[in-house]
């Protein structure tokens, strides 16, 4: 678990991370996303006790980092690329942060084979790839056999099957009971492997929210319905809660308040012909870019005129 409360932090006129009050629960991935300079990784170094917060609190298992005394086995973290003995194999590189945890070698083994590493664990690491090197911060994170795993961008610059293979890990571990919090700037990754997220932009929560409902308040409840008759359409779905938006002799009728089937019964009961009933439907990329537009710090001209003409 991990909890944080009003949690700030300030690097001179930039508030990179501001009031932040979210939780990250056990038995459910949580992505942490946010656009490029959000303040997901300024979070994350709070987290882990590598930064300290201008003001407020974060606490993994209920106590700030530091208080653990054996932090390795309470939180497994990955950030940026750690800096790897290029000459090192992966077994000795793991070796030599067991040794210093007090872990014992049958512990490694373990993290060699839930990763995938067997078949190059003692290849110089300076030789991998980089989903190679993916793997390896992931098993050095899983070294303390932790109940709380944060991932700074894990998926970053993974082919297809690395992504496939983070996604299907880190479900794993959560189903383990773990608490996974998982950091991206890309819905489109985060959608395959998160449950949960927690929303960021330009330091302020945005959304602490699951996918699935993300997308349900941005899709709202508008259905675009087209008739040869909507003047009579309009007079027919009128009523309580019921908005109705059309422009002048378009056939086509944007309608708030009633379902497609509610307004699919209510025309046939009329005798109303219809020649479209579609409910709004919005993709994750789109409600993502819809709640940080505003926390964007440099929009591309693309997507600007991809707005206008919308
Ligand atoms: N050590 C630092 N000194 C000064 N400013 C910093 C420092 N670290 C981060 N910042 C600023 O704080 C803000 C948040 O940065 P942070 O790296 O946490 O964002 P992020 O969401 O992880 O971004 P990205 O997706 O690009 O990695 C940015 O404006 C960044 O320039």
């Amino acid at each position: 678990m991990i909890e944080a409360h009003q949690l700030t932090k300030r690097y001179g006129e930039t508030t990179a991370v501001d009031r932040l009050d979210f939780t990250v629960k056990p038995g459910t991935v949580t992505g942490f996303l946010g656009p490029n300079g959000a303040g997901k990784s300024t979070t994350m170094r709070m987290i882990i006790g590598l930064d300290a917060p201008t003001s407020g609190t974060v606490t993994v298992n209920g106590r700030p980092y530091a208080e653990h005394t054996a932090p390795l086995q309470e939180v497994g973290a990955l950030l940026e690329a750690k800096s790897i003995h290029p000459g090192r194999s992966a077994f000795d590189h793991l070796m030599a942060q067991a040794y210093t945890h007090g872990i014992p070698r049958r512990r490694v083994e373990e993290v060699i084979e839930l990763t995938g590493l067997q078949s190059v664990a003692k290849k110089r690491a300076g030789a991998f790839s980089l989903g190679m090197g993916q793997r390896l911060g992931i098993a050095a994170a899983l070294l303390g056999d932790p109940a709380t795993l944060m991932l700074d961008e894990p998926v970053n610059g993974l082919d297809p099957e690395g992504v496939l293979w983070i996604r299907n890990l880190l479900t794993s571990l959560a189903d383990d009971g773990r608490t996974v919090f998982v950091s991206s700037h890309l819905m489109s990754e985060m959608a395959l492997v998160a449950d949960h997220l927690i929303i960021v932009g330009r330091g302020r929560l945005l959304a602490d929210t699951t996918v699935e409902e993300l997308v349900r308040q941005a899709n709202g409840d508008s259905v675009t319905v087209a008739t040869n008759d909507p003047a009579r359409l309009r007079e027919v779905l009128a009523g309580p809660g019921v908005e109705i938006i059309g422009r002048a002799g378009s056939e086509e009728l944007q309608v708030s308040g009633l379902t497609t089937r509610a307004i699919g019964l209510k025309a046939a009961e009329a005798g109303i012909a219809l020649f479209e009933l579609t409910a709004k439907t919005v993709s994750l990329e789109e409600a993502f870019m819809d709640l940080t537009r505003d926390s964007v710090e440099y929009h591309g001209s693309t997507e600007v005129s991809g707005r206008a003409a919308a």
